[in-house]
């Protein structure tokens, strides 16, 4: 159960499948508090056999809501997020309950979350298309902007809300229905979701979660051809194996998979904003963000003072249980995510790396780990090249533009990047040179309902969020009208 909930309507032990509410069976998943180890609640184990039920289902709805205006769709969307805001509290109880992130952040997920279907409502009444001049005489070029159709989405744990709403926001403004797969360790902030979309009056059917089998229920999204198209956000090798499994349907693909953000502090930076920037880029989630600070570079005039100021704003950040107060930091979600962020930190201590805060597990136990800084760290550490989405900081150092712009790039990953300068032209050139879908310049914090959120490389296909994330769910059609005499 989750303790102070105003409404227990919105944790519900069930799945909606095809406009049915659908209760655990002998086989059901228990969802645990990874600050805990508790058993929460349980949710239904479901497969091929459902989602079918439910992609069924949503082509029968989205018929019907494509050919409602875009106004009506608006103002239930709108209705959707009045009530996530109107329930922020109880839906972020929830995320801290299931995901372990401190409550405040989890009711900031929430409403960063909402962001997206309140952008979104907005967005489905400006779906232009375009009126081209004809190439003879007689004709005339139209230009139509049509819903996809059928969406599937599945969605990880280390943002059960708002890695859902930037999805659904865009698919049904667009006129699209959606069935969901949540991450199996998080799939009550979902269903709330799904308890909020049908007080707000989404229609039957339009809209299903349903909890269960990842690969069975994966399979059937990728193979079944009324799927037009599938949007995923987690690791880079679930995303291939799903690109992979959609071919033989040429499905249209939306894919938010892994990073390895670099995190750039030149000389001229302001050394307390890059400091300020650094918590929240490196530390958001607990470091468990696909846009999270990986590889901090800091040159060698600043070095020293930089690791200085991050070492002690770091040894001031509070870990604990996300519900106490005054906590900074959750636990990890679960033990290999400990195994990860352990064998990071053990790899580069090996290598030479300087521990100058943390580097242990937290006296927590369970899988609370110490924020944790490192200096010395030099490319030939696991740090450098693989996401290690935990709480440790590497710090490297570099000499000049050219070096970190190589350093940078030297991955094969490409989702965000940020980095600390005031020279303007140095501002422009390495947010030019650096090869990656999103570039902080003096900011930690890039993500926003009203830009585009994508990557590059192996990070994935696609934007989500901002103008260009409804695009991803419409289909280009053109006319060509002859005989206009
Ligand atoms: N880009 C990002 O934002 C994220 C990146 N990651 C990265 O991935 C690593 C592993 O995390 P993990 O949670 O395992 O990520 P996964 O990619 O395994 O999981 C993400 C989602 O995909 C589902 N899934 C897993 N296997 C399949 C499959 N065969 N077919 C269809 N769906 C599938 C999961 O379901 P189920 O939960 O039921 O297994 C979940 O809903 C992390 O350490 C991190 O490096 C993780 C999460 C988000
Ligand atoms: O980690 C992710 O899956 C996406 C990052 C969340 C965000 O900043 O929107």
């Amino acid at each position: 159960m989750i303790p102070h909930l105003k409404d227990n309507r919105l944790f519900r032990q069930a799945a909606l499948v095809a406009g049915n509410w659908v209760a655990p069976g002998p086989d059901a998943i228990d969802v645990r508090n990874p600050a805990t180890g508790e058993i929460i609640g349980r949710v239904p184990k479901l497969g091929a056999t459902e989602a079918r039920a439910a992609i069924e289902a949503a082509q029968a709805a989205q018929a019907g809501w494509a050919a409602r205006t875009a106004a009506e769709r608006s103002q239930i969307l709108r209705r959707w997020f009045d009530l996530m805001v109107a329930n922020k509290e109880d839906l972020g109880r929830i995320l801290t309950a299931e995901q372990g992130k401190p409550l405040k952040e989890a009711i900031g997920e929430i409403v960063y979350g909402a962001s997206f279907i309140e952008w979104f409502s907005e967005e489905a009444r400006r779906v232009y298309g375009d009126v081209i001049p004809g190439h003879q005489r007689d004709k005339r070029i139209i230009v139509l902007k049509q819903p996809i159709g059928v969406v599937a989405a599945i969605t990880p744990w280390n943002f059960p809300n708002a890695m859902i709403t930037r999805k659904a926001g865009p698919a049904l403004a667009a006129g699209c229905a959606m069935v969901l797969k949540p991450a199996s360790q998080t799939p009550f902030s979902a269903i709330a979701l799904a308890v909020l979309g049908e007080m707000a009056g989404l229609p039957e059917g339009l809209f299903s979660v349903l909890t269960g089998s990842a690969q069975a229920i994966g399979a059937e999204m990728t193979g079944n051809a009324l799927v037009r198209k599938l949007t995923f956000t987690g690791s880079t090798e679930i995303g291939a194996e799903l690109y992979r499994q959609s071919a033989p349907t040429i499905k249209k693909l939306g894919l938010e998979l892994g990073g390895n953000a670099p995190f750039i502090v030149f000389n001229d930076a302001d050394l307390d904003a890059a400091v300020e920037g650094a918590l929240i880029a490196k530390f958001r989630n607990n470091g468990q963000t696909c846009v999270c600070a990986n590889r901090i570079y800091v040159e060698d005039g600043v070095y020293e003072a930089f690791a200085g100021k991050l070492r002690a704003a770091v040894s001031n950040l509070k870990t604990g249980n996300g519900f106490d107060e005054g906590v900074d930091l959750g636990p990890l979600i679960d033990a290999a995510a400990l195994a990860k962020v352990e064998e990071h930190v053990g790899d580069a201590v090996s290598k030479g790396a300087k521990l100058e805060t943390g580097g242990a597990r937290h006296k927590l136990g369970g899988t609370f780990y110490e924020p944790t800084v490192l200096t010395g760290v030099t490319e030939d550490m696991l740090v450098a090249r693989e996401e290690t989405f935990g709480p440790v900081a590497p710090l490297f150092r570099f000499g000049g533009e050219a070096d970190v712009i190589r350093q940078a790039n030297a991955t094969e990953f490409g989702l965000a990047s940020y980095f600390y300068a005031r020279d303007i032209a140095k501002v422009f050139r390495v947010a030019e040179a650096l090869e990656y879908g999103m570039v902080g310049v003096n900011t930690g914090l890039i993500s926003t309902a009203e830009a585009p959120f994508g990557g590059v490389k192996l990070s994935g296909l696609g934007r989500e969020g901002s103008r260009y994330g409804i695009e991803e769910f419409l289909e280009t059609k053109y006319l060509c009208i002859g005989g206009v005499q």
